[in-house]
């Protein structure tokens, strides 16, 4: 495991708070995922604000868990505030009712849909149309190697990291072990945002570059649960009403 500067959340526990929050805790995943997505969306607009005239095309890669389930609010709300115009791109759907409603709810939105990752390549080689790009592909249950077709589309990213957009990671960076750090496939993210605490592989994040940001989000841990897991002093830099934090 990976020595960070700052307390983290190794896989299984972080699984295991989850877990402990939507039993014990009384949350259902509806409003941990909207707590979640929403302080996606904020830090967002605060690290990239968007710029003045016609809204900011974002494209969002929505993963098959609950890590995508959080790209999806956020671009809900990234819509609503009417400066960004996200675009999805969702390979690999589940029939759960949470998900076809959110679907439903960008559907409404008039939010489109990419279908192949062809269009998705075709999109990010239009230089400078995509002004950012959400990664919501997995978070902390992701087991590397990655298949299929999210290796294709995560490679395409890496090889051209220089050629398109910055890349907002939503509490992993895909492709990443989420105790270890990177694997041989790098999805190159500029920012991350940690939910409820930084993972170990947010150290190597960090480490990764002096322009690398880091903020956190997902406040929705009480003081007695983040004493159990000893992350007391990442819930602390939560000041007011904070929703994220840089770090
Ligand atoms: N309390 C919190 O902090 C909260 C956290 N939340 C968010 O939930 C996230 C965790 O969500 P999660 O547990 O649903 O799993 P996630 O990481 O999205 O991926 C699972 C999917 O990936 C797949 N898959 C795995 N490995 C693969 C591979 N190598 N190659 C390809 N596919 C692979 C796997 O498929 P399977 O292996 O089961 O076939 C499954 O479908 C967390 O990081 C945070 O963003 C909030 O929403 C709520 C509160
Ligand atoms: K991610």
């Amino acid at each position: 495991m990976i020595k960070a500067g700052f307390k983290t959340l190794s896989a299984k526990s972080a699984a295991q708070l989850d877990g402990e929050l939507m039993s014990t805790g009384a949350f259902s995943i509806d409003q941990l995922m909207e707590l979640a997505g929403l302080a996606v969306a904020k830090a967002i607009y605060k690290q990239y604000p968007p710029s003045t005239g016609t809204p900011n095309k974002v494209l969002v890669l929505v993963g098959p868990g609950n890590n995508g389930g959080d790209g999806l609010v956020a671009a809900r709300h990234l819509k609503t505030w009417g400066s960004y115009d996200p675009v999805l791109y969702y390979p690999k759907k589940t029939s759960n009712q949470l998900y076809s409603n959110l679907v439903k709810q960008l559907q409404d939105l008039q939010v489109g849909e990419l279908q192949t990752l062809e269009e998705v390549k075709a999109l990010l080689n239009n230089k400078g149309e995509v002004k950012l790009i959400i990664d919501s592909l997995f978070g902390f249950s992701f087991k590397p190697p990655i298949r299929e077709p999210f290796k294709d589309l995560i490679s395409f990213l890496s090889v051209n990291h220089d050629k398109i957009a910055p890349v907002v990671a939503v509490d992993i960076p895909s492709g990443w072990d989420v105790d270890q750090g990177p694997t041989d496939i790098d999805i190159n993210a500029s920012m991350l945002i940690s939910l409820t605490a930084p993972k170990p592989c947010a150290a190597r994040f960090v480490e990764s570059g002096k322009d690398k940001v880091h903020y956190l989000g997902g406040r929705f841990i009480n003081k007695e649960i983040a004493k159990k897991y000893d992350i007391e002093d990442i819930i602390d830099k939560y000041k007011n009403d904070d929703l994220i934090v840089k770090l």
